[in-house]
C-alpha cells in the first residue's frame, strides 16, 4: 500500500507512544492532568507517527509507477520542493527546499513523483547528507537516467532554537550522478535554480 492515508494511525502504536509522551510531559514538570494537556500525548503520538512515516513507504514503487517512455533528452527540473524532516540527533525539525533534475535515458517520470519522494525521504529520522542521497539514489537507480542533481538547503531547529543558536545559517547539500559530473551540466543545473538559492 503505497499510499497510506496519514488519518490511519495504527491505534497499538499511538496507545504505546500516548503513554510515553504522558510520562515525558510529567517528567519535564508539567501537570499531564491539566486540561489544556489531556488529550496532547495522543496528539503528539499521531503527530510523531506522521512525521515519520516515511518508513513504511517504498518510493521505488512511487517512481516505477509513473515512468513513461518518452524520447526528451534534456534536463528536466522540479525547483522550490518545500520538505520538513526531523533531525536524528534531536528529533528536531530542518526544513527547507529540495532542488532536483534529471537527464532522461528513454523515459521521463510524472512530475509530482519527485517531491512525493522527497516526502518519503524526508519523514523519517534523518541527516540532511542522507536525505540527498538518498533522494539521489533512489531517482538513479529506478529511472536510471543518463544524469541526476539534488540540491537541499535547510535550516535546522536545532541550531536555532538551542545549540548554538543561530537563526541564519543554512545548510547546503548536494549530489551529482551521471552527466551531472560533468562541469558544464552541472553548471547548466546550478545556473538555472541559482535564483532559487539563499
Ligand atoms: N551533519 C549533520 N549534522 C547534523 C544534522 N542535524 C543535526 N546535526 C548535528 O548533529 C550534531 C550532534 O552533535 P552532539 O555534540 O552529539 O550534540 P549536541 O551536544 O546537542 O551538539 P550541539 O548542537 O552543538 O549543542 C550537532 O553538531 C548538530 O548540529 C544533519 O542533518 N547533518
Ligand atoms: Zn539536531
Amino acid at each position: 500500500m503505497p499510499y497510506r492515508k496519514f488519518e490511519e494511525y495504527n491505534i497499538e502504536v499511538t496507545n504505546d507512544v500516548k503513554d510515553k509522551f504522558k510520562s515525558i510531559i510529567a517528567d519535564l514538570g508539567e501537570d499531564s492532568s491539566r486540561e489544556g494537556l489531556l488529550k496532547t500525548p495522543e496528539r503528539a503520538a499521531k503527530a510523531m507517527q506522521f512525521l515519520t512515516s516515511g518508513y513504511e513507504i517504498d518510493a521505488a514503487e512511487i517512481l516505477n509507477g509513473a515512468m513513461f517512455k518518452e524520447d526528451y533528452n534534456d534536463m528536466v527540473i522540479v525547483k522550490n520542493i518545500e520538505l520538513y524532516s526531523l533531525c536524528e540527533h534531536h528529533m528536531l525539525p530542518f526544513f527547507g527546499k529540495a532542488h532536483i533534475a534529471y537527464i532522461p535515458n528513454g523515459h521521463i517520470v510524472g512530475l509530482s513523483k519527485l517531491p512525493r519522494i522527497v516526502n518519503v525521504f524526508a519523514r523519517r529520522l534523518q541527516v540532511q547528507e542522507r536525505l540527498t542521497h538518498d533522494i539521489l539514489e533512489c531517482i538513479n537507480n529506478t529511472l536510471k537516467p543518463k544524469g541526476v542533481a539534488v540540491v537541499i538547503e535547510a535550516s535546522h531547529m536545532c541550531m536555532m532554537m538551542r545549540g548554538v543558536q543561530k537563526q541564519n545559517s543554512t545548510t547546503t547539500t548536494s549530489g551529482f550522478r551521471g552527466e551531472f559530473e560533468r562541469q558544464e551540466t552541472r553548471t547548466e543545473f546550478l545556473k538555472l535554480i541559482s535564483s532559487d538559492l539563499r
